[in-house]
């Protein structure tokens, strides 16, 4: 009887001494919360949990792959947090975020409740050429930068203006069009506005979309005139031809675009736009081989005159 008892305490600390040695031998990370048995890291917005030790947290590779949006896999003994292009290959889908309020470049129809414009073509073609679905993730401008750290899509296509700030917190791929902020006007104020003085006038009315590029030029430029911020970006060419408000200062493209297509509105100065800046695709930080395939695609796009295409489908 005692024999027994002792082979069986004998197993149990042998059993606990291998729990605690694997427990020990898991990566580590450094806790922000949790306590007590259990704790939780954050990782580019997303949450891994694990188990705390004496202040140390003890979290495993497969939760923080999934954080990062990563599979893991395990060779000659070691762990390898693989590319988010593995993953959309393994998994046969890439999310593509995308605002759906920007024409030409993506528009979202509610009736057909589909996508539609040249960023929705080139990921159509993006996820051909990767062999994948495509899935859209509705994004919008002001929580475009949040809903990609918080991992709600792969990459983020539909027109997004390369800039310094953006890349301090994700990664853009090479450009893919040249573009400039310029006014989109009446076509009976052609004489009026001839300049950025011309607008900034405080009997002018300008119409803006929270969140982007268009915002963060009015903001730093417009000192007089007044500023009207409209939630739907849509909705601003229809208040300019309507005379709701008097310019909406915008991407030179969009501008062309709505002229071409509104025989009450005029797209001024876009051979001098205000600014000069480029279209890229917005994906996260710190996986290369990712970011060097889009930049390929998008290299070859470009070789191929695939982007050209698009340009005399949408752009003119
Ligand atoms: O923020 C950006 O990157 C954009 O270029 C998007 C942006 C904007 O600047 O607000 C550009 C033009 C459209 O009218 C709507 C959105």
């Amino acid at each position: 009887m005692l024999k027994r008892r002792i082979v069986t305490l004998i197993t149990v600390l042998f059993i606990l001494c291998g729990g605690l040695w694997a427990w020990g031998s898991l990566p580590q990370a450094k806790a922000f919360k949790g306590g007590g048995d259990t704790a939780t890291v954050e990782l580019d917005g997303q949450t891994a949990g694990g188990l705390e030790k004496n202040g140390t947290a003890y979290i495993p590779v497969d939760e923080v792959g999934k954080a990062l949006g990563r599979n893991v896999s395990k060779k000659d003994g070691k762990y390898l947090i693989q590319s988010r292009l593995d993953r959309i290959l393994k998994k046969g889908v890439i999310r593509v975020g995308t605002t759906g309020d920007y024409r030409p470049f993506t528009y979202y129809d509610p009736e057909s409740k589909t996508y539609e414009g040249y960023d929705i073509d080139a990921a159509k073609r993006l996820g051909k050429d990767l062999g994948v679905k495509v899935e859209f993730v509705k994004t919008s401008w002001p929580t475009l930068m949040e809903d990609l750290r918080h991992n709600k899509f792969d990459i983020a296509m539909g027109g997004i203006s390369r800039s310094l700030d953006r890349e301090k917190k994700a990664h853009f791929s090479k450009p893919y069009i040249d573009f400039g902020k310029s006014p989109l006007i009446r076509k009976e104020d052609k004489d009026k506005y001839k300049s950025l003085s011309d607008i900034d006038q405080p009997d002018v009315t300008i119409g803006v979309n929270p969140g982007g590029t268009n915002e963060k030029f009015v903001k730093e430029h417009i000192k007089q005139a007044k500023v009207k911020v409209v939630q739907d970006n849509l909705d601003i060419p229809k208040m300019v031809a309507e005379g709701k408000v008097d310019v909406m200062i915008t991407d030179s493209v969009e501008a062309r675009y709505y002229a071409s297509r509104d025989p009450r509105l005029y797209a001024a100065l876009t051979d001098h736009t205000f600014t000069k800046s480029q279209k890229g695709y917005l994906m996260h930080r710190g996986d290369p081989d990712f970011q060097n395939w889009i930049d390929l695609w998008v290299a070859e796009m470009k070789l191929q005159g695939e982007f050209d295409k698009l340009e005399a489908k949408w752009l003119e």
